[in-house]
């Protein structure tokens, strides 16, 4: 029971210091209208039992009735004014968060990206910058509440004091209640955001360009949209079932709070007080209840937001705030050094050792499944080996943080990003450098071949028809993936099927540069494709996650039984 309460109040607090260190003016001015509206409930009691018990015995009303004008008056726009104060200090609030969380999510390293609970908290964290922004008004509100509980319970406790402490416990029952809808929502947040991020997920395949054509192609889109609903569907059941409870405690607590002010009304008669205080007991207890339904309102967004703001805060702390990268143009080797890895107890990789130096070319081939992309994903260091070594420059890669050892990379993957900004972004992407001069980008886009498509457009063309922006064919989005590895420039360039959707004779050209400027690095290339591999310095040929064969094309093919010769001469890679 005291978990979440504790959750609770560790959110109400970090938020209230987020927002005193974000935006001071709108929690100070928030503040000072809550506590004064926190006065005024109390101030009725005094003033209207003074006013007619003042009349009563012939006295003139005039000033009680003035201190009622101002008080009631005042009570409307105050109320008015701290809600859009609130909301002024919330938007602020969910402009910071949203930042933070973008900026946090920039941050990923590929080891990160790679484990599903951290996209799933990801996803959780996005949801929950809504209800994380309201919260830190809530806070004040409580106390502001709990403030005018107290002024009350000091008001009416003057004209009978059993009838105090009764109005003043009237708050317990809204507190228990908020603190078990609180253990209730903690469980059942988790298990809402896993079912929208497969709802969310299935949703962008209907809408994303190329995926919703295909599926509307192959007419199957109503079947995604079953997915959705699913997902959507379960969503929803453990939400109703929140709701549900919580309407349960909810109305259990108002009863509990209404016997409780009864109570207070009948100590009150039976003690014989005045009609005046009896009457201004009631209207104070009136107000009392509105300050109690607040109290219990902003409490229990704190209680339900508490959750989601613990996935939020666990999610941004566990990315730590890092250098800028700094590429690294200047490797001398990389190496696996007798590495194996498995995936669920499955070896894919199996004591492999691949070696390759500065001004190499160096080729990874084998069937689907062979072990290639995890060989890579082992030299980058997104997969850490289960034994055996990466060394850089013949030192432990291990020994480095994730930031240097990407710095050394540029790494073109088979499903390359088709980013859909301006061409200047899209090439620029390839650097961690603030601004690129513009001849770099125009160099990077040459070397790859894609200078014929884009001379003639600006820099600030943007890409992507969903923007209204230049249609770009899979070739095209492939070699600008190509430009980026150029202006990168790192040591060692990675490039896993680099022209798979390149026509014949550009893949030439890209071959023929990608040889002529080789001596300044080391290039690992995954390719299918028998020509391509003609002028690899050395070839590894993978097979079921062992290195089984090495050496020249020349060499390899003059072994008419090994593993090279036979995945060519049976067509399982493509030849040329
Ligand atoms: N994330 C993963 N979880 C579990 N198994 C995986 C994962 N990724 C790959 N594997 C398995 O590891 C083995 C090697 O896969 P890998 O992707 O390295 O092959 P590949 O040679 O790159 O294939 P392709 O030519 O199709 O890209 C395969 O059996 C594959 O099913």
């Amino acid at each position: 029971m005291l978990a979440p309460l504790r959750d609770a109040f560790r959110t109400a607090r970090e938020s209230l210091t987020d927002a005193a260190h974000i935006t001071p003016g709108w929690l100070l001015l928030c503040s000072t209208l809550v506590l004064v509206q926190a006065a005024l409930p109390g101030a009725q009691v005094v003033l209207l039992e003074n006013l007619i018990d003042g009349l009563s015995a012939g006295l003139s009303p005039w000033r009680p009735l003035l201190g009622l004008t101002v008080v009631v008056g005042l009570m409307y726009p105050l109320g008015q004014v701290a809600v859009a104060a609130g909301q002024r200090m919330m938007l602020r609030l969910r402009l910071h968060y949203r930042t933070e969380l973008a900026q946090a999510a920039a941050r990923l390293s590929p080891n990160q990206l790679a484990r599903p609970e951290v996209t799933t908290d990801l996803e959780a964290s996005q949801v929950a910058t809504n209800p994380l922004s309201d919260v830190a008004g809530k806070p004040v509100q409580v106390l502001g509440a709990a403030a005018t509980s107290v002024v009350l319970c000091v008001a009416v406790s003057t004209i009978n004091p059993v009838s105090g402490v009764l109005v003043l416990a009237a708050l317990v029952p809204t507190v228990l209640a908020f603190t078990a809808i609180a253990r209730v929502e903690s469980k059942g947040w988790p298990k809402v955001a896993n079912h929208d991020r497969r709802a969310g997920y299935a949703t962008e395949q209907l809408i994303q360009q190329r995926s919703g054509t295909e599926l509307a192609v192959l007419g199957s889109g109503a079947r995604v949209a079953g997915l959705v609903a699913r997902s959507r569907a379960e969503a929803t059941t453990v939400l109703d079932r929140m709701i549900g409870t919580a309407m349960t405690l909810e109305l259990g607590a108002a009863l509990a709070t209404a016997l409780l002010f009864g109570g207070a009304l009948i100590a009150m008669v039976s003690g014989g007080a005045s009609g005046g205080a009896a009457a201004a007991a009631v209207a104070g207890t009136i107000s009392g209840l509105n300050a109690i339904r607040l109290c219990g309102y902003a409490f229990g967004t704190i209680v339900t937001a508490a959750p989601q703001a613990k996935i939020y805060r666990r999610f941004v702390r566990s990315v730590p705030v890092t250098e800028p990268q700094a590429v690294v143009p200047a490797v001398e080797s990389v190496a696996l050094d007798n590495v194996t890895f498995s995936y669920a107890g499955e070896p894919a990789v199996r004591e492999v050792s691949i070696k390759a130096e500065r001004g190499e070319m160096v080729a990874l081939v084998g069937v689907n499944g062979a072990g290639k992309s995890t060989a890579i994903n082992l030299l980058v260091g997104s997969l850490t080996p289960d034994c055996g070594r990466v060394l850089i420059d013949d030192g432990d890669a291990s020994d480095l943080t994730e930031n240097e050892r990407l710095g050394h990379f540029g790494l073109l993957v088979q499903e390359f990003g088709r980013f859909e900004f301006t061409l200047r972004d899209v090439v620029a992407l390839g650097s961690p450098q603030v601004d690129v001069p513009e001849e770099r980008i125009r160099t990077a886009l040459e070397a790859a071949e894609a200078d014929a498509f884009t001379e003639r457009m600006s820099l600030d063309t943007q890409l992507g028809q969903q923007w209204g922006g230049t249609g770009v064919s899979g070739g095209q989005w492939q070699r600008l993936a190509l430009a980026r590895i150029y202006l990168r420039n790192a040591g060692v360039w990675i490039l896993d099927e680099p022209t798979s959707a390149i026509d014949a004779e550009a893949e030439r050209e890209i071959f023929a540069e990608l040889r002529r400027t080789k001596h300044t690095r080391i290039t690992i290339v995954v390719s299918h494709r028998a020509w391509t591999l003609l002028d690899m310095d050395r070839i590894y040929v993978i097979d079921a996650g062992s290195v089984v064969q090495q050496g020249t094309y020349r060499e390899l093919m003059s072994q008419p039984e090994g593993r090279f010769a036979q995945l060519f001469a049976t067509g399982s890679a493509d030849q040329d």
